[in-house]
């Protein structure tokens, strides 16, 4: 039975505490300060609790009152607040009977989840009011049942006997009993294998349909996790309408989940869309102070954190993450109201302020920082401009290959892996094409569904190198289950970006992976400009040059001009660039007829005779 004093965060939401739940975990690795503790909270004596970062105290018991304590922490906590309005009271007053006990449990469960704003709540879990929550029927959870717990009661179940209700990845929760094992390397870093579940919701309303299902959603999802770095444990998802506004998901879901969070140990919850703020806040004042809640948006956001490696990227990450925070803000200093006493009342309001203002200025000297990176860049394009080569940027989902293939093309050696946003600087490699003529190939960084809108803002400046050019080619993993909502993805990916004048190739990569090449060629060669290769194995790469070539002549312009015999590096540059027709000397230079680039034609407008 959960027993603690108010100001245990367990205690409040009614969780059987555990000092296990304590000592894992990133809450456990920011505390700041390290309690002694000894009591009746699901642990045997003398076990070290915590304080996490975000001020909680994980563990206290009613029963002790000699607490190891500094006068100041404990004063800290004589001063809390009971919610129920009882004012200033110390521990020993906060030894309750199991009924009160269940009574309080309720009711900082009701406080956790403003269960009278649950109307919303979808059509699987109509809004329950607080007498329904106390009989929530939990039977589908095996081991809570209805006549002998309630569900915040609930002690640790069997973990043979739940499983979440859809396990994407058939991993069966098995734990492992060394942290130590739990380090992994990402991208040359150390990242602390987090025990992960995820949760989404198929949305039934109208224009809520997403392009994935909502399982393959949840596997690429669980793709992210793992680039990441953390083990996925389980998911579950949840039809509905819409987003309940107050929790996203339905609050039977919510009573769902909080059990599998103590059957699978689960440290990281992670939702598939991006929540806002109060949805996240009142998700982790649903499911308890040790469990980490973040959103889809969040964990691309930390994948790009992790893979940055250049200082643009590194800039534009930061900005992104800032943005990202700034509206949610408010959660890091909610303990400061909940700790509040008469004097420091509305204390955290204060310090919230002050950090949103922090927070503002980092955003501003961000902004500015990039302006100048953004310069650097157009001043590299300029430059680039001023040799009228044609620009033919890969594009295309995450993983999809086009690093891949920029490889193929110029031997480059650009980093390709089998993990998502392998690349998130743009490289550009010259190519020659088999007709001697030279072009730039650009590799960008991947598009996926749902791409926060925060990146797409911060890294326009790397987006830019695809508006300005000459060429598209789509990469598309055609061995991909997904590959149709893929390329839909990237198209919207692309109208945001205001690119649909530019041409566009398209590759079916990976041909060698799928079980009949020969059905899907007859399919792209019945398609228009669509080529089938493999990056891999460098199969239909001939046929992709001619197409390259095809599709730049088709963007060329026919002229024809007498060049001065002293311009003698304008013949070459037409000659590097453009398809000569016919050359002849006359008597006022070196009479040209060709096609060209647009932009070199645009150059030679005063040695222009005829243009078409
Ligand atoms: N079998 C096969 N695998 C390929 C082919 N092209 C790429 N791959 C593999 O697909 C994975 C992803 O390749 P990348 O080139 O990194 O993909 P990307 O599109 O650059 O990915 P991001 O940079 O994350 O956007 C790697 O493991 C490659 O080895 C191909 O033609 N056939
Ligand atoms: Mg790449």
């Amino acid at each position: 039975m959960a027993t603690g004093c108010s100001t245990c965060y367990f205690y409040r939401h009614g969780i059987p505490a555990k000092a296990s739940h304590f000592m894992r975990g990133s809450a456990a690795r920011n505390c700041e300060r390290v309690w002694t503790y000894s009591g009746t909270v699901g642990s045997s004596p003398g076990n070290r609790v915590k304080r996490n970062e975000r001020g909680f105290i994980l563990c206290c018991s009613p029963a002790n009152k000699s607490l190891n304590l500094s006068s100041d922490e404990r004063d800290d906590n004589w001063n809390s607040k009971d919610r129920r309005g009882n004012g200033n009271r110390s521990f020993s007053e906060t030894g309750l009977s199991a009924t009160e006990d269940r009574e309080s449990a309720f009711e900082n469960v009701n406080g956790a989840l403003d269960v009278e704003d649950m109307a919303a709540d979808g059509a699987n879990n109509q809004s329950r009011s607080a007498d329904e929550l106390l009989q929530f029927d939990n039977s589908g959870i095996p081991g809570n049942t209805v006549e002998d717990k309630y569900w915040w009661e609930t002690e640790r179940v069997d973990k043979e006997n739940v499983r979440p209700s859809t396990d994407i990845l058939g991993i069966t929760g098995e734990r492992e009993k060394d942290d130590s094992g739990r380090y992994r390397i990402r991208n040359g870093r150390e990242v602390y294998g987090e025990r992960t579940y995820l949760v989404g919701i198929d949305c039934k309303g109208a224009g809520k349909r997403s392009l994935f299902s909502i399982n393959d959603s949840l596997e690429e999802l669980a793709q992210l996790a793992d680039t990441a770095g953390l083990v996925v444990v389980g998911s579950t998802y949840q039809k509905l309408e819409s987003p309940n506004p107050k929790t996203y998901i339905g609050f039977g879901k919510v009573a769902e989940i909080h059990s599998a969070i103590r059957a699978f140990d689960v440290e990281t919850i992670i939702f598939d869309d991006e929540l806002s703020p109060g949805q996240l806040r009142n998700l982790e004042k649903a499911f308890g102070g040790d469990v980490r809640v973040c959103d889809r948006t969040a964990l691309i956001l930390d994948i790009f954190r992790q893979r940055a490696a250049t200082r643009e990227a590194t800039l534009q990450v930061e900005l992104a993450q800032f943005e990202y925070q700034l509206p949610r803000l408010t959660r890091m200093w909610t303990h400061l109201e909940r700790q509040a006493g008469g004097m420091v009342k509305g204390m955290g309001e204060k310090q919230i302020e002050i950090d949103k203002r922090i927070l503002r200025t980092r955003i501003s000297a961000l902004k500015a920082q990039l302006e100048s990176v953004r310069d650097h860049r157009q001043q590299y394009r300029d430059r680039r401009a001023a040799v009228p080569i044609p620009v033919v940027s890969l594009v295309g989902y995450t993983n999809a290959g086009k690093s891949s293939f920029l490889n193929r093309l110029s031997g480059a050696d650009v980093l390709a892996e089998d993990r998502l946003f392998a690349t998130l600087d743009p490289t550009t490699r010259r190519v020659e094409l088999p007709n001697s003529k030279e072009c730039l190939f650009t590799d960008t960084v991947g598009f996926i569904q749902k791409l926060p809108t925060q990146l797409v803002a911060a890294f326009r400046a790397t987006l830019e190198e695809i508006t300005d050019s000459s060429l598209l080619v789509h990469v598309i993993d055609i061995s991909h289950p997904m590959a149709k909502q893929q390329v839909s993805a990237v198209n919207n990916v692309l109208a945001d970006l205001d690119v649909q004048h530019i041409p566009l190739l398209t590759v079916w990569n990976k041909i060698d992976r799928v079980e009949n090449p020969g059905k899907l060629k007859d399919e792209a060669a019945a398609l228009e400009n669509t080529i089938c290769v493999s990056a891999l194995t460098g199969e239909g790469i001939d046929c992709f040059y001619d197409a390259v070539e095809r599709n730049l002549k088709d963007l060329m312009v026919w002229i024809e001009v007498v060049v001065p015999y002293d311009q003698g590096d304008l013949i070459s540059i037409i000659h590097r660039l453009g398809i000569v027709d016919e050359e002849a000397y006359i008597e006022q230079g070196t009479l040209i007829r060709a096609h060209v680039p647009l932009s070199l034609s645009r150059k030679m407008s005063d040695l222009r005779q005829i243009m078409m």
